[in-house]
């Protein structure tokens, strides 16, 4: 492939809990939360051109192009770094939609890296994050590329290195909205902010999972039967669910028997994100 082109991983995250502790004016709620990248997620493909347009030839469902968080990363970027070129873009997408395990702000982080390394423009990781907030409260952790303690909407981050077990992901066929759980009157948010550091034992509930089971039978039937196997989860406002497993061999051995009848994948948690480890080789 020429130094024009590039093939990017776009990994998915976890969060291993998740506190609501208030709700600012602006109607946005202050989280504390602990993100973990998975070995597992879409692959981007970008292709420099010379003529300054931007174009994602990959088709999704229900997004229209412009409205793509990949295309509005890739024009951001452009427009505030003055760059006169522009990119192909071609996606394999696996990550599920709406399912609370970021895809959408994983292939906006992603985009920014590769973007930044294709057009040679040389910003740091600080810029990069920057301007990824104005596209998702998810996209900074992505653009880090580490594990991470994550305050404020979700902006402000502290690396963490959390057990990188294996898990065992579950894909309820539900598209939970976030802004729905949010705003539902049940919604905890009043939980004591956590003040030390790493988080200590004991403290993985995620806040939003009582409404959301609540909503959504397909979740809460996708708790119950991973619950039977170990300690069940909602990643971000769901609708995807997890289960730790110390081996793949134990993890696979729990798919197997959960994927008769739904939908779910194992992947490896990691605290360096798949991204960055592959853009430490181009180096
Ligand atoms: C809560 C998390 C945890 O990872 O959930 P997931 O989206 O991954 O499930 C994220 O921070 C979500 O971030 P993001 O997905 O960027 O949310 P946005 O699209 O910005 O927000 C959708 C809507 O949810 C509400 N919202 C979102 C984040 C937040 N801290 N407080 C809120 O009240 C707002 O009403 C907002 O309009
Ligand atoms: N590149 C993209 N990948 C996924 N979703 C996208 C993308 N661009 C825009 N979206 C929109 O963002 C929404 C949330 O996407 P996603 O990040 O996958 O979910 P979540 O925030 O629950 O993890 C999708 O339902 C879709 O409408």
């Amino acid at each position: 492939m020429s130094a024009q082109t590039l093939t990017l991983p776009s990994p998915a995250k976890l969060n291993l809990m998740l506190h609501i502790l208030g709700r600012r004016e602006d109607g946005y709620h202050e989280l504390q939360t602990l993100f973990q990248f998975l070995d597992y997620g879409d692959e981007l493909t970008f292709a420099v051109r010379d003529d300054g347009v931007i174009r994602l030839h990959t088709e999704f469902e229900g997004v229209p192009h412009d409205s793509n968080l990949i295309v509005k990363a890739a024009k951001k970027l452009q427009e505030q770094s003055d760059c006169n070129l522009g990119i192909d873009i071609w996606i394999e997408k696996i990550l599920p939609m709406g399912g609370g395990i970021g895809g959408g702000s994983s292939n906006a982080a992603t985009t920014l890296l590769g973007l930044n390394h294709l057009w040679k423009l040389g910003w740091d990781h600080d810029r990069l994050a920057a301007l990824g907030l104005t596209l998702g409260a998810d996209v900074p952790v992505f653009v880090r590329g580490h594990a991470a303690f994550a305050e404020g909407v979700g902006e402000k981050l502290s690396p963490e290195y959390p057990e990188e077990l294996w898990y065992v992901v579950l894909v309820p066929q539900v598209s939970v909205s976030t802004a729905e759980i949010f705003s539902d009157p049940l919604l905890t948010r009043n939980t004591p902010p956590i003040k030390v550091r790493p988080v200590p034992k004991g403290n993985s509930r995620n806040d939003c999972l009582p409404v959301v089971a609540r909503r959504y039978p397909e979740v809460r039937n996708a708790l119950n039967l991973l619950g039977k196997f170990t300690e069940a989860k909602l990643t971000g406002t769901g609708s995807c669910v997890f289960g730790g497993f110390p081996s793949k061999a134990e993890a696979d051995k729990v798919s197997a028997l959960l994927t008769e009848t739904l939908t779910g994948f194992v992947a490896k948690g990691s605290n360096v994100s798949m991204l960055h480890r592959t853009l430490q080789n181009l180096l």
